[in-house]
């Protein structure tokens, strides 16, 4: 009798993946064998990809997990274990009292920043807090982010940026802007001159660095899917996803235009450290808009809550009358600080979602009374925290005058509110972007009123947000600037 007549391809196909299912059996038990008691939690597949599109949905997923399985709780994610700090105290344990033992990274097989070429060019990544992470934190410490290098040079570089920015939307007054797209270019450029005097990427996004800004997104994004062989390291030999060949590909071309554009414009005393850790903070922050997203969501807010503009317009002009808002202002905006703080309350950023970046254990150790294998995956679940009722009162409104009267301040000192992290891996950045984010939204409200296009009401505006490294709205902002006089 002819074979195809009995047993089709699908049937063969179905009848070896059934011969599969023993052998995944065979192969997890063991892995699960291995682990030792861990704090309660479940067994996920890989769902990895869709926590990072899920945006509010996954805090809201992964703070009733923590309801039911308590702080600290433990996700497994095929072959890898994931711990995740959802409360104050789960906090405080894994940034302070374990930070030493907790303070690895977690790199993904795929990631190019594991490449040994390209090894040098990351801080965030570094596996762990060595020599090399050292000296760019002291950096970055000293020359980057003192009190005194901003108030130097950079201060001069700030303002010629928001001036420039504050023209082009007067430039563009009555007309709709995509607001994201030209504080995005704004950044870099005030990266790029705190440190080498010049402008990186222009108003009409034609500049030198606009190649690559899209190499970077691109790269961002690929480092967004889902690695698999990272959770199931049997098939990494397979690189089945293609990413990390798409990756190297994509860094190498960065690296070569980036090495140019130094060539041409490096200023003398400017240090090769200095080169490579600046281009970090631009894959993190200059580039991939922590603090772009933050803007955004601001203005977001004070849209939809016209009381909360008029009151902080008010104070701005009490301070200021019609100058220009300058850093030495800041420190008398009491309720722009508090806007700010609200805004990141509502909207932390910082790495995959708002779990911090994920920390690594460098070594066993027990917190909370449970013990976490080496090499597990850390998180803290802040956007969990900050949304917490018992934390923080009618969370989900945006009341800047919550802060008003509040001692909580971005040291990361307090475990109710570290927007930037705590400990040895904390934000670098945070007193730039602390000086930054306010000083552009101060302009940005000062300088203009602004409406919605068309016929649309503030009520209507649409805050949902999704994952693209950090929290950020899903819908760009458009709106149009009407100069003050
Ligand atoms: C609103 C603005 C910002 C927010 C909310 C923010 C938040 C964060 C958070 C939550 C982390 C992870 C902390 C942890 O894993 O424990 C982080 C790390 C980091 N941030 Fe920021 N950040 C901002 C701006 C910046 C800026 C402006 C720069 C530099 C130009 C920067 C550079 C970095 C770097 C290099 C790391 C990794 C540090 C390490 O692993 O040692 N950030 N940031």
């Amino acid at each position: 009798m002819d074979l195809k007549a009995i047993v089709s391809e699908t049937d063969l196909i179905f009848f070896s993946l059934l011969l599969l299912i023993p052998l995944f059996y065979l192969y997890f038990k063991h892995i699960l064998s291995k682990n030792p008691p861990l704090p309660p939690g479940l067994f996920a597949w890989p769902i990895v990809g869709n926590f990072f599109q899920m945006g509010r949905q996954l805090h809201s997923i992964l703070a009733n997990l923590a309801k039911v399985h308590g702080p600290l709780m433990s996700l497994r994610l095929g072959t890898q274990i994931s711990i995740i700090a959802s409360s104050p105290e789960a906090a405080r344990e894994v940034l302070k009292t374990h930070d030493r033992e907790l303070s690895g990274r977690f790199i993904a097989n795929a990631i190019p920043l594991i490449n040994p070429k390209l090894n040098n060019f990351s801080l965030a990544a570094a596996p762990e807090c060595n020599d090399y992470w050292r000296s760019l934190r002291a950096i970055c410490k000293a020359d980057l982010f003192s009190a005194k290098a901003l108030e130097s040079q950079n201060h001069i570089g700030e303002m010629k940026v928001i001036r420039e920015l504050v023209d082009f939307l007067g430039s563009k007054e009555g007309e709709v802007v995509n607001l994201g797209e030209a504080i995005y270019v704004t950044y870099p450029n005030i990266l790029t001159n705190a440190i080498f005097s010049v402008d990186f990427v222009d108003l009409e996004s034609k500049g030198i660095g606009n190649e690559l800004r899209k190499l970077i997104v691109e790269v961002v994004e690929l480092g967004m899917i889902p690695d698999l062989s990272s959770f199931y390291p049997i098939i990494k030999v397979l690189d089945i996803q293609d990413i990390q060949k798409k990756c190297d590909k994509i860094v190498q071309k960065f690296i070569s235009i980036w090495e140019d554009i130094i060539k041409e414009r490096r200023k003398q005393e400017c240090t090769i450290l200095v080169q490579r850790d600046f281009l970090d903070a631009m894959i993190n922050d200059g580039f991939t808009n922590d603090q772009i997203s933050q803007l955004i969501l601001a203005m977001a807010e004070l849209m939809k809550n016209q009381d909360v503009m008029h009151k902080l317009r008010e104070e701005i002009e009490s301070e200021i009358g019609t100058n220009i808002v300058k850093e030495s202002h800041l420190s008398h905006l009491p309720y722009l600080e508090a806007c700010v703080k609200e805004t990141l309350r509502l909207y932390p950023p910082g790495g995959p979602g708002p779990l911090l970046i994920l920390h690594r254990a460098l070594q066993t150790c027990q917190v909370m009374g449970y013990t976490i294998p080496k090499d597990s995956f850390i998180s803290v679940n802040i956007l969990a925290i900050f949304r917490d009722p018992m934390v923080f009162n009618d969370p989900l409104s945006f009341k800047p005058e919550r802060f008003l009267d509040s001692s909580l301040d971005f040291k990361g000192t307090n475990f109710d509110y570290t927007p930037f992290g705590a400990g040895r891996r904390g934000c670098p950045g945070q007193p730039l972007a602390t000086r930054q984010v306010p000083l552009i939204l101060a302009s940005l409200v000062h300088s203009f009123d602004w409406f919605l296009p068309g016929s649309m009401k503030s009520t209507e505006l649409d805050m949902n947000d999704h994952f693209a490294i950090t929290l950020k709205k899903k819908q760009p902002l458009q709106l149009i600037p009407k100069r003050r006089k």
